[in-house]
């Protein structure tokens, strides 16, 4: 049924999928990853969005070296293309990601190199880094990010999803921060950014100390998920209703939303305001704002208006 919704939406947008220059805007391959990525499907499905789809369904999207890798070439290629507005991250299969991939894990993660404690030690901090950098680009990507969550989100999975900006799941979703689990710490982000999402620190709490499973009604409930949809189809469809709603925005607009309203979460009141101040300073200056105040006046929405590339 994806496959049906977004080769629709291309036959419709047929001069975005021409072949053009960079991996992000490449069409879905049907059968797989899409080359030069190994574990991830990218396509644009309409006007200035773009889909990435976690593409291991055999091995439940769990997140091997080279997933690690691509998420950053992807994201970084994403966040310099002035043809995307925005994104939608999904997974292919039944289940959105079985989190890290506990086979490929041994060998970097469980055995770094040094010839003595200090430099092991070293290598160990630059390899964590390396792996937060992974959703970390998520955050820092200025256009917004929809993940769609469907089946088991484990381990990695929150941590990826908390770096998203708008988080849609399945009735059959659950969530499960796993780390503890397995003997670790989560540190790729979930124990960092899950409590900015989730408003009760008592319930990050004890979703992080017994990895118990949280189900998608409590997911709503908590603030974690923002829609609920009954299946997959339906909550792709929604995902790419939402944001085809935020690429036909002004992007200096919706890119200084993202931006600033991450600044403010990590930021006091006044700082925030002055940060603020500091970016519309500038950004205020566009021709999007008289545009859109002419479209509003005239009761027109902004998706009629053609606003130039960011
Ligand atoms: C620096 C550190 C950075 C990040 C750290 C992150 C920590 C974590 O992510 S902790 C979480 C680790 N993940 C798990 O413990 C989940 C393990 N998997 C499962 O529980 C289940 O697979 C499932 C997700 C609930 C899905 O169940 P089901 O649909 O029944 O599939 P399976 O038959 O179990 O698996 C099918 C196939 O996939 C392989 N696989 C599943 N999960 C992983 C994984 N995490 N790593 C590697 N491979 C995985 C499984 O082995 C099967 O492979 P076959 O070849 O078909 O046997």
């Amino acid at each position: 049924a994806m496959a049906f919704i977004i080769r629709s939406a291309l036959v419709k947008n047929r001069s975005l999928w021409l072949p053009g220059l960079s991996a992000v805007r490449a069409v879905s391959s049907p059968g797989g990853p899409t080359p030069p990525f190994t574990t991830l499907s990218v396509s644009q499905p309409a006007t200035a969005v773009t889909h990435i789809e976690l593409h291991r369904p055999e091995k439940r999207n769990a997140m091997n070296k080279a997933f690690w890798r691509e998420m950053v070439e992807c994201f970084t290629q994403i966040a310099e293309d002035p043809d995307c507005r925005v994104v939608v991250v999904s997974g292919a299969g039944d289940v959105f990601t079985a989190g890290i991939d506990l086979m490929d894990m041994a060998s970097e993660v469980l055995q770094p190199e040094g010839d003595d404690m200090a430099r092991t030690s070293w290598n160990m901090r630059r390899i964590i880094a390396k792996y937060q950098e992974t959703f970390s680009v998520i955050e820092r990507c200025p256009k917004p990010v929809v993940v769609a969550v469907q089946g088991a989100c484990v381990g990695g999975g929150v941590d990826l999803i908390t770096a998203c900006d708008i988080r849609l799941c399945t009735q059959d979703a659950w969530f499960q921060v796993k780390e503890v689990d397995i003997g670790l710490a989560a540190d790729v982000g979930t124990l960092q950014r899950l409590p900015k999402v989730i408003g009760s620190r008592s319930l990050v709490n004890e979703l992080a100390l017994t990895a118990r499973k949280m189900y998608a009604d409590e997911a709503k409930e908590s603030g974690l998920v923002s829609r609920v949809f009954p299946d997959k189809e339906a909550m792709l469809a929604g995902a790419l209703e939402m944001a085809g709603e935020i690429a036909g925005r002004s992007p200096v607009a919706v890119q200084g939303t993202k931006v600033n309203l991450i600044y403010s979460r990590d930021h006091s009141v006044a700082e925030g305001l002055n940060y603020m101040a500091t970016w519309n300073m500038s950004m205020l200056q566009t021709e999007d704002v008289m545009k859109s105040a002419a479209a509003s006046m005239e009761k027109k929405s902004p998706k009629t208006i053609t606003f130039s590339k960011l």
